[in-house]
């Protein structure tokens, strides 16, 4: 369990600082409606019943980038799952966002301009430098606490996640409640049986390193993605190759190889690989082929084959703990979906702890109609989940450790 003061612990009548993690896909422009908005709008609704003015503060994008946006289109949505109105102020803590500030009525909530729009904001540096920067020595002043919702970027240590800890009353939001316990639980509860970790996605350099780092507390990992095909490369399989303009094997590869051989070596009886593979045949439908049929590189494989689908079934079933990171196959499209639908499907039929990682994963979920509440918890966070897995402690959450503590 977390040490945290949490808003329960609020003084009434608080004019509260409340950090949200909203950064969301941003397509044309325009911001989409996603779990993050969903799991905020409780803490933010919870704080506004109660009385308290809430300020709001969170980023979208990074400068440069093309999901770099103000945050206008995001007060809309939140408004909408809060079931409240959310006004909203294009500027982070100029004379505008504090006449604003100081002009909330109780119950009232304001969003100020995306954080990363302050040059204050970005630059990793100590809490301490943070604190004294002037966006925080401007904001601090127009609030009496500061509450961090934002689980999924407490890695970062920016400003508006590390610097206002240190100078006002600091306390934990539902969503950082909730993040927090579930996200720990694999470095940190102890489980009766079998833990199985299913490993999937993109980003294999992340995945191999939590594997590394998780071979003493995971039972079994059952591999499919992108580091599926890495560790079927490893054991001798001539697949896991960039086909076309693909470029998401042969980098990751290179800066692994040594370490995907280890892990297998060492812990090869807990890796379950994929015993069969599909791809999109020459009549564009779903083609499977067996591992050990395939001899030369030809084909870019899109999913896990139906045989390894239903031999990861049981291990799971006879699980006492599931955590899911990144998707077995491309599910976005509807032909290579049943890896990830069917690992999914398989933990949703058991009442085993289970968390689902991963922005992208945890996707799959809606598009193929299956119920969140069969999992114990659908993260919202991508970084922090990876770091959290492997007993990585958090910056901004630690802050608010020390801040309980020292009451
Ligand atoms: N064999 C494959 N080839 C190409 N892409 C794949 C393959 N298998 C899975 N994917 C893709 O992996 C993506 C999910 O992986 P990612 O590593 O981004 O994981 P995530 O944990 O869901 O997300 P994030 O960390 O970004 O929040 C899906 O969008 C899916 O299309
Ligand atoms: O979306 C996320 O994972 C967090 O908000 C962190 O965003 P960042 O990777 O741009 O810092």
């Amino acid at each position: 369990m977390s040490t945290f003061r949490t808003i329960d612990d609020l003084p009434a009548d608080s004019r509260v600082l409340v950090r949200l993690d909203l950064n969301s896909p941003i397509d044309d422009g325009e911001p989409q409606d996603n779990r993050r908005f969903e799991r905020h709008a409780e803490t933010v609704r919870e704080l506004a019943e109660a009385g308290h003015r809430v300020v709001l503060m969170a980023h979208q994008g990074r400068p440069g980038r093309d999901d770099f946006t103000s945050l206008s289109g995001h007060a809309t949505i939140l408004a909408e799952h809060v079931g409240r109105d959310v006004a909203f102020v294009a500027d982070t803590y100029g004379d505008e966002a504090l006449a604003a500030i100081d002009a909330l009525d109780a119950g009232e909530i304001l969003l100020l301009e995306n954080t990363r729009m302050c040059d204050d904001e970005l630059p990793e540096a100590s809490p301490e430098d943070k604190s004294q920067t002037e966006f925080v020595t401007a904001l601090a002043p127009h609030v009496d606490a500061y509450v961090n919702d934002a689980y999924s970027a407490a890695h970062r240590k920016h400003a508006s996640l590390v610097g206002f800890p240190l100078v006002l009353p600091a306390y934990a939001g539902r969503v950082m409640e909730t993040e927090y316990e579930a996200n720990t639980a694999i470095a940190t509860r102890e489980f009766d049986g079998p833990v199985t970790m299913v490993v999937g996605g993109t980003k294999a350099t992340d995945v191999i390193g939590v594997m590394d780092a998780l071979a003493g507390k995971v039972d079994r990992f059952l591999l499919g993605g992108v580091a599926g095909e890495l560790f079927l490369r490893a054991a001798g399989h001539p697949v896991g190759h960039d086909v076309g303009d693909m470029d998401l094997f042969d980098e990751q590869w290179a800066a692994n190889r040594e370490l995907i051989e280890s892990v297998l070596d060492e812990r090869g009886d807990a890796i379950h690989l994929a015993t069969d593979l599909a791809y999109e045949g020459d009549d564009g439908e779903r083609a499977e082929v067996a591992v050990a049929d395939i001899d030369e590189k030809t084909e870019g494989y899109l999913d896990v084959g139906s045989e390894t689908v239903a031999a990861y079934g049981p291990p799971i079933r006879e699980s006492d703990a599931v955590f899911v990171k990144g998707a077995l196959g491309v599910f976005e499209d509807e032909r290579f979906a049943d890896g990830t639908v069917g690992v999914l499907e398989a933990i949703a039929e058991t009442d085993c702890f289970s968390v689902v990682g991963g922005g992208d994963t945890s996707r799959a979920i809606e598009m193929y109609g299956l119920d969140e509440a069969d999992f114990s918890h659908v993260s919202i966070a991508g970084g922090a989940y990876i770091r959290a897995l492997t007993g990585e402690s958090l910056p901004a959450v630690e802050l608010l450790e020390d801040a309980a503590a020292a009451e």
